[in-house]
């Protein structure tokens, strides 16, 4: 399984140009995209009946013709539905189109509001029907035509292959352009697009398939992102994203490799939750319980002495010390944060000046946000260190609000890696985790079912196990890091209802799995 890129559209434009240089013709990268839709589109329909594709204005319709082309090779009927008239393509889409006509597609143009009627009837004589309208071009929100021939398209009650992306998804940002077409599934061409994955576009995308190789290499892909960079400087100011991939079960193999037969609980590190307050004294035990559940071999809480006496006599497995004792510096990760309250701003300053693995979370980030010192402290920290914001959380610390956070959740990563330059994850549907270098991994895993007082704190002990083991086994830090929040989504997707310190256990099951390495993990 290799690393599925995410791009916005601009680089996927700088993609396909690098591509085009290096001499493939755009006419060729269309026509791979019309073979691999066919063959996919082919999968879903029950027997030889009729396919009818929507095709709009760019190169997505492109796609479109080059598509029907290809199924008139295995003697299915085709219809496109061209929504501009035929005469005014030009380039590869004017000569797709032309080979269509030749190869036997119905080609039908739909070009004014007058024409709606007809559009309904070819699509209620099809088996499946294929957007072809816009892919990563759409500029503007839909009105007119456009959008009603996409009501008509969603109205119809037919399987809905979407090119590229659902027609009226932003690819950039997924939010709705006016209206957009709900697919069934999606082909992604030659890369996923943010549009998948953010705000209402993963609803609108259906099934998800493979992305299509149409030859635009990785060295391309890397490239576009290194080229659509329009910073001035570097060092100082640079912000976009440096790469950007999803989450896959690669990672999660790599980062829990069979445990060596002559292991013991040493090696596989010590991790210490800073937490607990009055009235929260579970978030730190289910901490602890988290950072066992991913590995670690030891788990000790510091925490105020007015909840020691509670936290120690509520659990046998995690280590619970006072405050005043300093057994913690023997620490090989640090956790801070679960259930801590606003009080403890001295001991984080001191915890933000060691050199240890520090996951900074839930109240300790409350008090970054609240204290210019300790976050200037948190952006000079030369230690790794990963927060771990839910949106309501960075938007404290990007003194902003919980919705523009959640308008734009890549931004967000961004801004927040740019003010506190550490490893960032934030949390909700889709978690977002971002090195200090700007490289993105995005988690395609996970449930609403994660939705639930205590699931973070598990997260965030979990988080502290990687960091608290990192001597190990190769996985690098972006594998580590991703790959924890993958195996806690993974974990809270399985079925059943379950509370947060039973998460733990189910991680701990997924955890065995892979160590095991009988990929029974589901
Ligand atoms: N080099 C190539 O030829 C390749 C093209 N590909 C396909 O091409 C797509 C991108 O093609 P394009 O950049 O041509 O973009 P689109 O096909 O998405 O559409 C762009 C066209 O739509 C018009 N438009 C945008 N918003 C509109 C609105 N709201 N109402 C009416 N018209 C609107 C634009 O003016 C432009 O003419 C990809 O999604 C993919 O499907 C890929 O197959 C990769 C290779
Ligand atoms: N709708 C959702 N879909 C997937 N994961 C979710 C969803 N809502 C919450 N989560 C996950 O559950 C966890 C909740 O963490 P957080 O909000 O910090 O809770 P708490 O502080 O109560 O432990 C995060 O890992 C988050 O990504
Ligand atoms: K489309």
């Amino acid at each position: 399984m290799g690393i599925t890129r995410i791009l916005t559209a601009a680089q996927m434009r700088k993609a396909d140009e690098i591509t085009i240089a290096s001499g493939l013709s755009a006419f060729d990268l269309m026509d791979r995209a019309g073979r691999i839709v066919a063959n996919s589109a082919l999968k879903c329909v029950p027997d030889y009946s009729r396919i009818v594709v929507i095709a709009g204005p760019g190169n997505n319709g492109g796609d479109g013709f080059a598509a029907a082309c290809h199924l008139r090779k295995y003697r299915i009927p085709v219809t496109v539905v061209s929504l501009v008239p035929v005469d005014s393509l030009s380039g590869e889409l004017k000569k797709h189109a032309n080979l269509a006509v030749k190869a036997g597609v119905k080609v039908r143009e739909a070009t004014s509001l007058g024409a709606i009627g007809e559009v309904e009837r070819w699509l209620s004589r099809s088996s499946i029907v294929i957007d072809a309208i816009f892919g990563t071009g759409l500029c503007r929100g839909l009105g007119g035509l456009m959008a009603e021939v996409v009501a008509k398209i969603n109205a119809c009650d037919r399987p809905v292959f979407s090119i590229d992306i659902a027609s009226g998804i932003c690819s950039d940002s997924g939010v709705i352009l006016g209206v957009a077409v709900k697919a069934d599934m999606t082909l992604p061409i030659a890369a996923t697009k943010w549009g998948h994955w953010l705000a209402e576009g993963r609803d609108y995308t259906g099934r998800l398939l493979d992305v299509a190789d149409i030859g635009i290499s990785d060295d391309a892909i890397e490239a576009s992102w290194r080229e659509t960079c329009d910073c001035d400087d570097e060092q100082e100011r640079c912000f976009c994203v440096n790469s950007a991939s999803l989450i896959n079960d690669e990672y999660l193999k790599a980062a829990w490799p069979p445990r060596p037969r002559l292991s013991h609980k040493g090696y596989f590190g010590h991790v210490w939750v800073f937490g607990g307050s009055v009235g929260f004294t579970g978030a730190p035990q289910l901490a602890g319980l988290g950072a066992y559940a991913a590995g670690a071999g030891l788990a000790s809480i510091i925490c105020p002495d007015e909840v020691w006496p509670i936290i120690a006599s509520a659990n046998l497995e995690v280590m619970t010390h006072p405050e005043s004792s300093s057994a913690w510096q023997k620490a090989d990760a640090i956790v801070a944060g679960p259930g801590w309250g606003l009080e403890r701003g001295e001991l984080l300053s001191r915890l933000l000046d060691t050199e240890k693995p520090l996951v900074v979370d839930a109240d300790a980030l409350n008090m970054v946000a609240a204290n210019p010192a300790l976050q200037s402290k948190l952006a000079n920290r030369t230690a790794l260190t990963v927060i771990t914001p839910h949106p309501g959380e960075a938007a404290r610390l990007l003194e902003s609000d919980i919705g523009t956070v959640q308008d734009d959740r890549k931004q967000a990563v961004l801004d927040l890696v740019r003010r506190y330059r550490c490893w960032v994850v934030l949390k909700g549907s889709e978690t977002l985790v971002a090195s200090p270098d700007r490289d993105i991994y995005l988690n395609p895993f996970g449930s609403p079912q994660l939705a639930i007082a205590g699931s973070g704190d598990v997260l965030a002990g979990m988080i502290g196990a990687q960091l608290s083991r990192q001597k190990g086994d190769g996985a690098t830090l972006g594998e580590l890091i991703s790959s924890t929040v993958a195996l806690h989504a993974k974990a809270g997707a399985r079925e059943g209802w379950y509370l947060p310190g039973e998460l733990a256990k189910l991680v701990s099951e997924v955890r065995q799995n892979l160590e095991r390495g009988d990929g029974k993990e589901k």
